[in-house]
C-alpha cells in the first residue's frame, strides 16, 4: 500500500456511494492517512538501532544475563547426558553388577545441576527485567522528549490518536521483545546449536537421520514467514487507524451529540473494530500454523530415531543410555524451533513498531535553532516582517508578500475575513513555522537567528481555544511562570480579574481542573489564559480571538486589566469582535494573504475601505 495513499472507510451500515436519494455519504469525513510501509523486508538495521539501547547496561547488568543464559543453557543440556550415563553406568551396566553408590552420586549432580539451573533462570529473569524496563523507560522517554520539539507541520498532518499509538503500543511491543524475547531468542539459538551438536558427537549416523527433516522444514517455514509478517503488518495499520477514530471520537464527543450522530459514529467505530479483530485472528492463525508443521516435522524426527534407534541398540552401535539421552534432546530439539518460528512474529512486529518509533525519532523539526543561534535578552519588543511569503501546503500561498513595521510598545490589530491569514502572522511571528521567502526580525535580528526558547520565552500568547491542563487553577496559572509565587499568582489573577470567580470555587485556587479545563466555562479558561499570560510577563503579547468567549460585561472588566497587561508592550491583537480593537495603535486589514489597509480607526474609517465595510457589517448584524 502506498504510503501516502489516504485510505477512506465508510460506514457498513449505509451505502458507501451516494444514494439514490441524492444524498451525500456522511462517512467521508473518516480519512485517515496510512503511516504504514507494507511489503517491506525484514530490516535487519533497525535491530542493530534498538541494540544501541542496551549499550548503557552492557558493562554491568548485560553480562550477568549472559552468564546466567550460558548457564541455565549447559546445566539444561547436560542432564540428559547424566541420565544416560546413570542408566548405563549405574542401573544397567553392560559389565558388572548395577550400583546403589554410582546412582545417589548421579542422582546428587542431577539435583545440583537442577538447584543450577533454576537459580540461573530466575536471576536471568530478574535481571532481563530490569534491563528491559530500562531500555523502555528510555526508549519512550526519547520519542516523548523528540515528540515535544516537533514542529506544528507535524501536528498538522497526524491525527493524535497515531502518535499515541506510538508512543504506547509500538513501546508496548518492544517491551516482549526486551523482556524476553532478545534473550529467548539467543537462548533457543544457543541450545539448538548445543543440541546439535551433543547429537552428532555422541552417534553422528543417528543424529544426522534425526535432523534430516530441518531443512525441509525452514523450507516450508520460509514462505510462510512472508505470510505472517505481511498479516502482523496489517494489524499494526488496522490498530492505528482504529486509534486515530478513538482519539477524534472522544475529542469531538460534544460534537457527534450536539448533531446527534452517535450511531453513525459507532456503525463506523464497529467496523474498524471488526477489520481489526479480523486481522489480527487472521496473523494469529497464520502464524500458529507454524506448530503443525514443526510437529509433523518432530513426528517424522522420533519415527526415524525410534526405528534407526532400536536397529543400532540391537547392533549394539548404541547403548540404553545413549538413546534415552538422544530421545531427551531430540524432544527439545524441537522445542527451541518451534518457540524461534513464534518469536519470529513477535520479533516482525517489534520491527515494524521499531521502524515506526525511529520514523517519529528522525524526525526533523522544519523549525530548529540554528547552530550559532544566540540568546535573546531583554528585547525592545520592535518588530519587522519583511516581505513575507508563506505557504502551509505547496502552491497554497497563505501570506502573499506582507511587509509590516511594528514599533516598541505599539498594539497592533489584525482584521479580516476568515482565512485571510491573521493567525499565520502569528504563526510565523512566534517561529511555529519558517516563511518561504522573507524574514521576520525582533529588534533588527532575524528571529531564525536566535534560540527558540529565548525566543518564546519573550512572547506571551493567549487563544481563543484556551489549553487548561488537569492540575489546580494554581498549577494552571504558573504555567505562565514555573517560579512564581503563591502571591504572585494571586495578584495576576486579580489584575485580569479572574480573581472573583476562583475565590468562589469551592477549593478556590486550589481546585482540581481537569485536561481541557471542561468544569470551567469558556469565559473563565479565558481569565485563566490572561492571568498566565500577564504572570509570564512577556515583551511581546499575543491575544488571538482571547476575547471572543467571554461576555460583554467581563468583556468591559477586563478591557481595563488589558490596558496593565499590554501597557509598554508590542501587543498583537487578533479579534472579529471589533470593538475589542478600536483603540489599537496601529489596524492592519488583511484579505487573501495582503495588507490590504492599515491605520486607525478614525483614518480607517474616513478611508471608507474594508475595515470600514466590516464596521458597519457588524452595527447592522447587531442592530438587527
Ligand atoms: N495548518 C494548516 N495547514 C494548511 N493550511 C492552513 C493551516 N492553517 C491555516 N491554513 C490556511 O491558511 C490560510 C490562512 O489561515 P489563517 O488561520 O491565518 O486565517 P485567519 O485569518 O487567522 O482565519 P480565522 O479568522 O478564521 O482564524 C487559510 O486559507 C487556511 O486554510
Amino acid at each position: 500500500m502506498n504510503k501516502q495513499e489516504p485510505v477512506q472507510y465508510s460506514n457498513p451500515q449505509q451505502d458507501t456511494s451516494s444514494s439514490a436519494s441524492g444524498k451525500k455519504d456522511t462517512t467521508e469525513r473518516f480519512v485517515y492517512q496510512d503511516d504504514e510501509v507494507m511489503e517491506k523486508p525484514f530490516d535487519w538495521s533497525q535491530l542493530k538501532r534498538l541494540g544501541v539501547y542496551l549499550k548503557p547496561y552492557s558493562k554491568q547488568l548485560l553480562p550477568i544475563v549472559i552468564l546466567m543464559m550460558v548457564l541455565g543453557t549447559i546445566t539444561r543440556l547436560a542432564i540428559p547426558f547424566i541420565i544416560s550415563q546413570a542408566i548405563d553406568k549405574a542401573i544397567a551396566p553392560a559389565a558388572g553388577d548395577p550400583s546403589v553408590r554410582l546412582l545417589l552420586i548421579y542422582a546428587g549432580v542431577m539435583l545440583v545441576l537442577y538447584l543450577i539451573q533454576w537459580g540461573a533462570n530466575t536471576f536471568r529473569i530478574r535481571y532481563t527485567n530490569i534491563i528491559g524496563q530500562r531500555v523502555i523507560y528510555d526508549i519512550r522517554h526519547d520519542i516523548f522528549k523528540h515528540i515535544q520539539k516537533l514542529s506544528f507541520n507535524f501536528f498538522d498532518k497526524r491525527p493524535a490518536g497515531s502518535v499515541l499509538v506510538r508512543v504506547t503500543n509500538d513501546v508496548n511491543s518492544l517491551q516482549d521483545l526486551f523482556t524476553n524475547g532478545v534473550v529467548n531468542v539467543l537462548i533457543d539459538c544457543v541450545q539448538l546449536v548445543g543440541i546439535m551438536i551433543i547429537l552428532l558427537s555422541l552417534n553422528f549416523k543417528l543424529g544426522l537421520a534425526v535432523m534430516i527433516t530441518v531443512p525441509l522444514m525452514f523450507l516450508v517455514s520460509t514462505s510462510l514467514r512472508k505470510k505472517i509478517r505481511r498479516a502482523w503488518q496489517d494489524v499494526r495499520t488496522k490498530q492505528s487507524r482504529l486509534n486515530a477514530h478513538l482519539s477524534e471520537s472522544i475529542q469531538g464527543i460534544r460534537v457527534t451529540q450536539a448533531f446527534t450522530q452517535e450511531k453513525e459514529n459507532i456503525g463506523f467505530f464497529d467496523k474498524m473494530n471488526t477489520e481489526n479483530r479480523q486481522s489480527w485472528n487472521y496473523a494469529s492463525m497464520t502464524n500458529q500454523s507454524f506448530g503443525p508443521i514443526i510437529e509433523v516435522t518432530g513426528a517424522i524426527g522420533a519415527f526415524i530415531l525410534f526405528f534407526y534407534g532400536a536397529h543400532l541398540i540391537q547392533s549394539t552401535e548404541i547403548t540404553v543410555g545413549l538413546f534415552v539421552a538422544f530421545a531427551s534432546y531430540v524432544g527439545n530439539f524441537w522445542e527451541p524451533i518451534n518457540r524461534l518460528g513464534q518469536m519470529y512474529s513477535q520479533l516482525l512486529v517489534a520491527m515494524a513498531s521499531s521502524e515506526r518509533i525511529f520514523e517519529f525519532i528522525d524526525m526533523k523539526p522544519i523549525v530548529d535553532d540554528k547552530e550559532q543561534a544566540e540568546n535573546l535578552d531583554n528585547i525592545e519588543g520592535n518588530i519587522r516582517f519583511d516581505n513575507i511569503v508563506f505557504e502551509y501546503e505547496k502552491g497554497r500561498p497563505a501570506l502573499k508578500g506582507i511587509s509590516l513595521d511594528v514599533h516598541a510598545g505599539q498594539s497592533i490589530a489584525f482584521v479580516g475575513h476568515t482565512g485571510s491569514g491573521k493567525s499565520t502572522m502569528i504563526n510565523l511571528l512566534c517561529r511555529f513555522y519558517d516563511p518561504v521567502e522573507g524574514r521576520v526580525l525582533i529588534d533588527g535580528k532575524d528571529i531564525r537567528d536566535i534560540h527558540l526558547q529565548s525566543l518564546r520565552s519573550q512572547i506571551g500568547i493567549v487563544l481563543q481555544d484556551t489549553f487548561i491542563f488537569s492540575g489546580t487553577i494554581r498549577d494552571n496559572i504558573r504555567f505562565g511562570r514555573l517560579d512564581a509565587t503563591d502571591e504572585e499568582v494571586e495578584i495576576a489573577a486579580k489584575a485580569v480579574n479572574a480573581h472573583e470567580f476562583i475565590a468562589g470555587l469551592p477549593d478556590g485556587y486550589e481546585t482540581e481542573v481537569q485536561e481541557r479545563g471542561s468544569v470551567l466555562s469558556m469565559g473563565q479558561r479565558q481569565l485563566i489564559s490572561f492571568a498566565r499570560a500577564l504572570l509570564a510577563d512577556p515583551r511581546v503579547l499575543i491575544l488571538d480571538e482571547a476575547t471572543a468567549s467571554i461576555d460583554t460585561e467581563t468583556e468591559l472588566k477586563i478591557q481595563e486589566a488589558l490596558k496593565t497587561l499590554l501597557f509598554g508592550r508590542t501587543s498583537f491583537i487578533i479579534a472579529h469582535r471589533l470593538s475589542t480593537i478600536r483603540h489599537a495603535d496601529n489596524i492592519v486589514v488583511m484579505d487573501h494573504g495582503r495588507i490590504m489597509e492599515q491605520g486607525n480607526h478614525d483614518e480607517l474609517m474616513r478611508h471608507g475601505g474594508i475595515y470600514r465595510g466590516l464596521i458597519d457589517a457588524q452595527f447592522r448584524f447587531l442592530s438587527a
